[in-house]
């Protein structure tokens, strides 16, 4: 079974098995509480004070209950023990919600913290193959739950769990201070059998979260979740009636991650018995020596309640400290400092690496592929065969051929999204690779396929960093978008005074992003299929402006529609990955090959269709 490994897998104190330098030195927990207090130094010194005090609390509460009874039994004054008594329970009142409130404040600085941490893990490799891989997206799945909370709760909800825990303990270790007032022996009898449970039974109560199935199911609910509430899919969800569907996909994974924990963590039958006769060895021994001390007279009567009550206050070392809660969001700490570590080492992660040369003014001469072939990570099948091809500086050129021929591959990379697992790619007779990567971005500028439909403003759909105003509707204008003119209008519904664009406004807003970074730098324009969504009338407007505002610059066009196609200076046809042909419109018409084919079986349809409609009108 597919299992990301555990955080920090080799650094876990297993259960059952301590090791007390690997406990001290390498425990995931030490690295969550110094998050704790990188993230806010102050108020995790706050929340730490607040544990300490609410946990002597109960002791304090003990010895004030066991002076009352004594002094009733001594007739002695009452009103101090009753002060006291007074003064305890009301602090026990207000640290509560007090604490409760800084936990949840410093659990929200931590999230912010390790979301910071994870942002920027996920986007520092230059390529794009780790989050196309199914280990880093489980890795990224399982990190980011300290906060989705699908495998346990949320970080800012954990902080009340750990904090309780916390207090817990040290209430439970003061009553066993307590204890030794009665005798050096009984803090060691009574405590060390609860902290005894603690440890049989902590392994009832792990819950591993990285196996593949609970990654997958986790991945699974997510995936249902947003396709359920995200508006781009709502439209097709209510067509084909996919709602309850939807619904029941959703419950069921939510359901198999409860009853795979329920599986791991139900308590297991032998250390609990165990536990049973520990507890009961140790409370017998010590109730029994109490009780002989009692009848005896050795203690009076507010010290036998004193430490009655603290014998039975020391249980709560049991249910303290280490407990689940903290044992979870140290793993959702972990997670993320180990996708930090997956990001800076793997291979996918690493697989595009920055070279040193600027690519200031690039290509003055030519962009050439030489003999390059490119697989997939994980894909045996090459996308990309041993592909030639030559794009002399300041032309344009269209890439044609059947669906997954390769075409969009190539300019992938060409953007060094990947690299060529052989062969090369060259500018002006530099290998790519050893180009500074941020200046060959700056270079080249693209509009894809599948662009993205930012829920952003006008202007930072459309504007490069740093562009002005002006640039924006120049570019606007250029890709036909001048009737958009409101930039601070955010393109998506879901927001005050939102809207959103029809396909064909939308590409031509890709496309103004697109003209806005030639206006601010860029030299290599590649248009994916930038017209597909625009009418035959806004098509050959849109692609005319286009090559105007793109004019000097190196043009790499993917299309379908050869009326596009054939305005380019040299066309080439990709077939298996390679280059079968290669020229202008009219020399490979004059070729009578499979440019030639293409064309005029689109150009045929073309005609059916226009004589269809004027029939029809
Ligand atoms: N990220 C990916 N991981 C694995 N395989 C991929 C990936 N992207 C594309 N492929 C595969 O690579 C092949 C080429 O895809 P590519 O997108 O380059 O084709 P294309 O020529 O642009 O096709 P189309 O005209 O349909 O857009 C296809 O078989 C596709 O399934």
């Amino acid at each position: 079974m597919h299992r990301v490994p555990s955080p920090d897998t080799e650094e876990v104190v297993r259960p059952g098995r301590i090791n007390p330098p690997a406990l001290l030195k390498a425990r995931r927990e030490w690295v969550f509480f110094g998050t704790l207090w990188k993230s806010h130094p102050g108020l995790t010194a706050l929340w730490w004070a607040l544990i300490l005090l609410q946990g002597v609390l109960p002791a304090g509460f003990v010895v004030a209950v066991g002076a009352l009874v004594g002094a009733i039994a001594d007739s002695a004054p009452l009103v101090p023990p009753l002060v006291l008594i007074g003064t305890v329970f009301v602090l026990m009142q207000l640290l509560t919600p007090l604490h409760t409130q800084v936990g949840s404040l410093l659990g929200e600085h931590v999230s912010d913290r390790l979301h910071h941490r994870l942002l920027v893990a996920a986007g520092a490799p230059e390529g794009v193959a780790h989050l196309e891989n199914r280990a880093h997206m489980d890795e990224l799945a399982a990190a980011r739950d300290f906060d989705l909370g699908m495998t346990g709760p949320p970080l800012h909800l954990s902080m009340g769990f750990i904090a309780g825990g916390l207090v817990e303990a040290v209430s439970g270790l003061a009553q066993a201070v307590v204890l030794a007032a009665y005798a050096w022996w009984a803090p060691l009898l009574v405590g060390g059998a609860w902290l005894s449970t603690h440890w049989l039974l902590r392994e009832s109560t792990r819950w591993d979260r990285h196996t593949g199935e609970v990654l997958d199911a986790q991945r699974r609910a997510e995936y249902s979740y947003r396709l359920a509430v995200d508006s781009p899919a709502a439209k097709e969800i209510r067509l084909f009636g996919l709602a309850s569907w939807l619904t029941d996909r959703f419950a069921s994974e939510r359901r198999t991650l409860v009853e795979l924990r329920w599986h791991t963590t139900r308590l297991r039958q032998r250390p609990m018995r165990w536990a049973v006769v520990v507890l009961t060895v140790s409370g017998g021994l010590f109730f029994w020596s109490l009780g002989r001390d009692a009848a005896s007279g050795a203690v009076d009567l507010g010290q036998v309640s004193t430490f009655a009550y603290a014998a039975v206050g020391a249980g709560a070392l049991a249910f303290g400290g280490l407990n689940w809660a903290l044992s979870l969001a140290a793993d959702g700490v972990a997670s993320v400092l180990r996708v930090e570590r997956t990001m800076s080492s793997s291979a996918e992660a690493r697989s595009v690496v920055s070279g040193g040369a600027p690519a200031e003014g690039m290509p003055a001469a030519e962009i050439r592929f030489r003999d390059v072939t490119f697989a997939y990570p994980g894909m045996s099948a090459p996308v990309l065969d041993g592909l030639d091809l030559t794009v002399p500086a300041g032309s344009s050129l269209a890439v044609v051929g059947g669906n997954g021929a390769g075409k969009s591959t190539l300019v992938k990379l060409l953007c060094r999204l990947y690299d060529p697992v052989s062969g090369t790619i060259e500018v002006d007779g530099t290998d790519l690779r050893d180009l500074d990567l941020e200046s060959w971005r700056r270079r080249i500028s693209a509009v894809f396929q599948d662009f993205i439909r930012y829920e952003l403003s006008l202007a930072d759909n459309v504007a490069a960093p740093g562009a002005t105003p002006e640039e924006v509707l120049e570019a606007l204008a250029a890709a036909g978008a001048a009737d958009l003119r409101d930039l601070d209008r955010v393109l998506s519904p879901g927001y005050e005074n939102g809207t959103d664009l029809s396909g064909g406004q939308w590409q031509r807003v890709a496309l103004a992003r697109v003209l806005c970074s030639v206006s601010t730098g860029a030299g290599v324009v590649v248009l994916d299929e930038p017209t597909a969504q625009l009418d035959v009338r806004g098509e050959a407007e849109v692609f005319d402006r286009v090559l105007e505002a793109t004019r000097g610059c190196t043009t790499v066009l993917i299309s379908h529609r050869f009326s596009t196609v054939r305005r380019a200076d040299r066309i080439c046809v990709v077939d298996r990955g390679r280059v079968v042909e290669l020229g202008s419109h009219d020399e490979l018409m004059a070729l009578g090959g499979a440019y030639k084919r293409l064309f005029q079986l689109q150009a045929a349809r073309f005609d059916d269709d226009q004589d269809g409609a004027d029939s029809a009108g």
